[in-house]
């Protein structure tokens, strides 16, 4: 015996008995022995409640409600039972409304609707499915009867809420099923006392009397029939990558309920869970769909944890004082006071200072708790043994709830890291030591990153998701990286389960957020088609307000004036990664900053392209530091456009020409005189002495400058260069001098004895730096473990592969200190 509940939603339309009705043949047709329980049409039961209301009121509309009820099930006979045969399910229906309109005439005189008469009113809604149902099964040929469950469940008078007394229902369901072959079409939520008044059963009614029915059958299972995939590992409407969840214990899904899961309510199923009678959740509408499975015993999971649940809404209530410590039955009369006045408690917290009391309970009842407990602890207050009672609103719960928590370590490790790495404040938290469920209270506004950045983390279904907001898209080394990660997501997918999700970006025309991602091909179409006008302020706070979960910030752009964001992102806990040398060259104070906010609020700030573009110089010094060597001294060709022009411009060139062509490979600054000005270089060895533990300004740096005022005044980067091709003869006879001691031109930066200097020298064939092509930098640390040879590396220092590649590999740094 199998027995069958199908909901609201599944008897809402003809479309969906229909779909009710292939269910059921399809089990007749395997030649299995079923029962099937009904909810009333889906929105008719709080519409019966509301229109008992409408006539106790004295509002005489609810007529016409109520003809809308009607007409809704005539609708449906007319759509189910062919025409010739409609008569009798019509004259069955037309009585119950009759009887319902005469019921309700009567409220309306007496102007007073009781939970009694309530009970009965709503009663209607599952005897009309029902009856609609089961005419439609026998005018389909399958001998199908109407069981009102009022004739076989027994309970008590509570009305809204009755007692089901099993004994006598158990009884009478054998006894009625003993003397009956036909296909039992059951009405749920509803049964009646001894003395036959109709009773409900309240919340999940229905679910309630399908377990009713099957434990009272010794069903083998019990199929709960809904309009979604099972049970969810969290809300799919929180989180895109939920999915079903294919087998859960008993303790899981009531846990899982109890914070937000609305699938099921599991304590409807208790006659189930006692008889270990296994539950199925399934889909009337995507019936094939396996479902969830709900038993005794767990199966092994492929995850740790089973399943994320949430409450978007709650309050914490405090309950502090210094007289709380070491005194017995303080929380049992808080608990007691509670209990008297029906305050469901949500959550309960307590550390073991003792302290403190916390308790999560619905917002709309928090301040009438404060007062109720202001009041029953009004001596306790005067005598100054408990502070004031304080209400903390805007909060959510989220629980993380599974069997295998028991067994593995380390999950409350991993869930309080994600909240952590994703700047999401914890303010309370409670695990029972059932181990089956760790409940923390969060801010409201971080509850979707929460759900989102812990679903993603602990089931991987789809890999980890990095969310990135580029701004600088359209610049040289910003549309690289794009292109480069565009390449590399294939391989990122299969080899590291990691996806890029590019979710903003701006130049200093347009910008574009989509929280679902632009797309990788089209992004410069998305940009010129959907973007807004930019605004890098407004862009900054959509980021944050966004809120989502592993966000990185790049900047791709020399702007100073992006720089002043950068403490707001760490501080909303958004991870940055920057070529853009402003921030870390300018105040010491900024530098030190930028630096602490990234370590306090759990996200990186990482910059290896500052110095040497992808050149891996500044986590090779953070390394030999951290590890405790000391830095003696650095000696360097920083910057990748002087050295190509000095390797290139040739006796008979015009310097001009060469500096273009530095431009056009993509070596120099957007505005190539902070390379000839010696200020590239500068910020260069400024930010590696700070790295080295200096506290040096800008201006502890002498800049060698190879401008003239003219070229440094033009007012734009083109007027620049009309300038400079004024100023070739200068360059040749550089040149000329450099070339007539056979050495060659090197800009050459040192940080000795925590002095810095920057220098234009020549240098001959035995000097290191000699030998350098193209745009190499070369970077020579001298320290106590390389004393004797030093530690050098070189390489080409600037163009948009190169330091795309260092921006890139410092995103993917983040990504796997995050996972
Ligand atoms: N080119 C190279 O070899 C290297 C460059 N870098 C750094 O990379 C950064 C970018 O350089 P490139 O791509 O070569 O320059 P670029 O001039 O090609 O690109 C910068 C982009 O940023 C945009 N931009 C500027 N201000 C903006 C704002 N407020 N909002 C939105 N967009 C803005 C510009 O419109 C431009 O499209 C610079 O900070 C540079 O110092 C670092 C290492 C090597
Ligand atoms: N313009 C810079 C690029 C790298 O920072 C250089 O020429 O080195
Ligand atoms: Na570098």
């Amino acid at each position: 015996m199998k027995v069958l509940k199908f909901g609201g939603t599944s008897v809402g339309t003809v479309e969906s008995i229909n779909q009710v009705i292939q269910i059921i043949k399809e089990n007749l047709d395997e030649g299995r022995k079923i029962a099937v329980v009904y909810s009333a049409m889906g929105g008719v039961t709080n519409r019966l409640i509301e229109i008992g209301k409408m006539a106790s009121q004295s509002d005489s509309e609810y007529l016409e409600q109520l003809k809308t009820v009607e007409e809704r099930h005539f609708n449906a006979i007319r759509g189910l039972i062919d025409i010739k045969n409609q008569s009798g399910a019509i004259a069955k229906v037309k009585g119950l409304f009759n009887e319902l309109e005469d019921l309700l005439r009567g409220v309306y005189l007496i102007k007073e609707l009781s939970l009694r008469t309530l009970d009965l009113i709503v009663s209607f809604g599952e005897r009309l499915s029902t009856i609609v149902i089961t005419e439609t099964l026998k005018n389909r040929g399958i001998d199908a009867e109407f069981l009102d469950a009022r004739k076989v469940v027994k309970t008590n008078d509570v009305f809204g809420y009755a007692d089901v007394n099993f004994e006598l229902t158990n009884e009478l369901i054998r006894k009625h099923f003993a003397q009956t072959n036909k296909l039992q079409c059951i009405t749920g939520f509803i049964g009646s006392t001894i003395d036959g008044v109709t009773t409900t059963l309240g919340r999940g009614g229905s679910d309630y009397s399908g377990s009713i029915f099957g434990a009272a059958l010794n069903a083998a299972v019990i199929e709960i029939w809904t309009d979604v995939n099972g049970m969810m590992t969290a809300d799919p409407r929180k989180v895109k990558n939920a999915f079903t969840i294919p087998t859960i214990t008993y303790a899981e899904a009531m846990e899982l309920s109890h914070f937000g899961a609305k699938v099921i309510y599991p304590p409807s199923l208790t006659p189930a869970f006692y008889k270990s009678i296994p539950i199925r959740v399934l889909n009337t509408f995507n019936h094939k769909h396996p479902g969830t499975f709900i038993s005794k015993t767990a199966e092994t999971k492929e995850y740790s944890i089973t399943g994320i649940s949430s409450i978007d809404d709650i309050a914490l209530v405090n309950l502090q004082g210094g007289g709380m410590i070491g005194v017995a039955g303080i929380s049992a009369k808080l608990f007691s006071i509670l209990a008297k006045n029906k305050i469901s408690v949500i959550l309960i917290s307590q550390a073991s200072s003792e302290h403190s009391i916390c308790f999560a309970v619905d917002p709309k009842s928090a301040y009438g708790v404060k007062e109720i407990l202001e009041e029953g602890f009004a001596t306790e207050i005067s005598q100054g043994l408990l502070d004031n009672i304080s209400i903390e609103q805007n909060l959510s719960v989220l629980a993380v709830v599974g069997e295998g928590m028991k067994s593995s370590s380390g999950i409350s490790g991993k869930l309080f890291s994600v909240l952590g790495k994703n700047g999401i404040n914890v303010v309370a938290t409670a695990q029972g030591s059932s181990e089956l469920n760790i409940s923390v209270v969060i801010y409201k506004k971080d509850i979707g990153k929460a759900l989102n950045a812990i679903h993603e983390t602990f089931f991987q279904v789809d890999g980890l998701t990095l969310n990135l907001f580029l701004v600088g898209a359209t610049g040289l080394i910003g549309s690289t990286l794009l292109r480069q990660i565009r390449e590399q997501r294939d391989y990122l997918k299969s080899r590291k389960n990691l996806n890029i999700r590019l979710v903003g970006i701006t130049n200093t025309r347009k910008m574009l957020l989509e929280e679902g991602g632009i797309s990788l091909e089209n992004w410069k179409e998305e940009l010129l088609e959907n973007g807004e006008i930019a605004n890098i302020g407004s862009f900054v706070s959509d980021v944050q307000d966004l809120n989502m979960p592993y966000s990185v910030f790049v900047d791709c752009t020399a702007d100073k004036n992006i720089v002043q964001y950068y403490y707001s992102l760490l501080s909303a806990s958004v991870s940055i990664v920057t070529p853009n040398k402003v921030a870390n060259s300018g105040k010491f104070d900024q530098y030190f900053m930028l630096q602490k906010a990234a370590q306090k609020h759990g996200v990186k700030f990482l910059y290896e392209t500052n110095v040497g573009a992808g050149l891996p110089i500044i986590n090779t010094l953070q390394g030999l530091i951290t590890s405790g060597d000391k830095i003696h001294s650095i000696e360097a060709v920083l910057s990748g456009t002087l050295a190509y022009i000095f390797n290139n411009f040739k006796a008979g060139d015009r310097f001009v020409d060469v500096v273009r062509e530095a431009k056009a490979k993509g070596y120099t600054e957007p505005d190539p005189r902070d390379d000839l000005s010696g200020q590239d270089v500068a910020r260069k060895i400024l930010i590696l002495s700070r790295e080295c533990g200096l506290k040096l300004e800008p201006d502890d740096v002498k800049i060698i400058n190879l401008l003239n005022d003219a070229c440094l005044q033009a007012k734009t980067v083109d007027e620049f260069f009309v300038e400079l091709e004024k100023d070739n003869e200068r360059f040749e006879r550089l040149l000329a001098d450099a070339e007539a001691k056979d050495e060659v031109l090197r800009y050459i930066a040192t940080l000795d004895d925590d002095k810095v200097t920057i220098e234009l020298k020549t240098v001959g064939r035995k000097h290191p730096f000699f030998n350098l092509a193209g745009s190499e930098n070369i970077v020579s640390f001298t320290t106590e473990r390389y004393k004797h040879n030093p530690l050098v590396i070189k390489g080409p220092g600037a163009g948009a592969e190169v330091t795309a590649s260092g921006v890139f590999a410092d995103i993917m740094s983040i990504s796997s200190y995050l996972v």
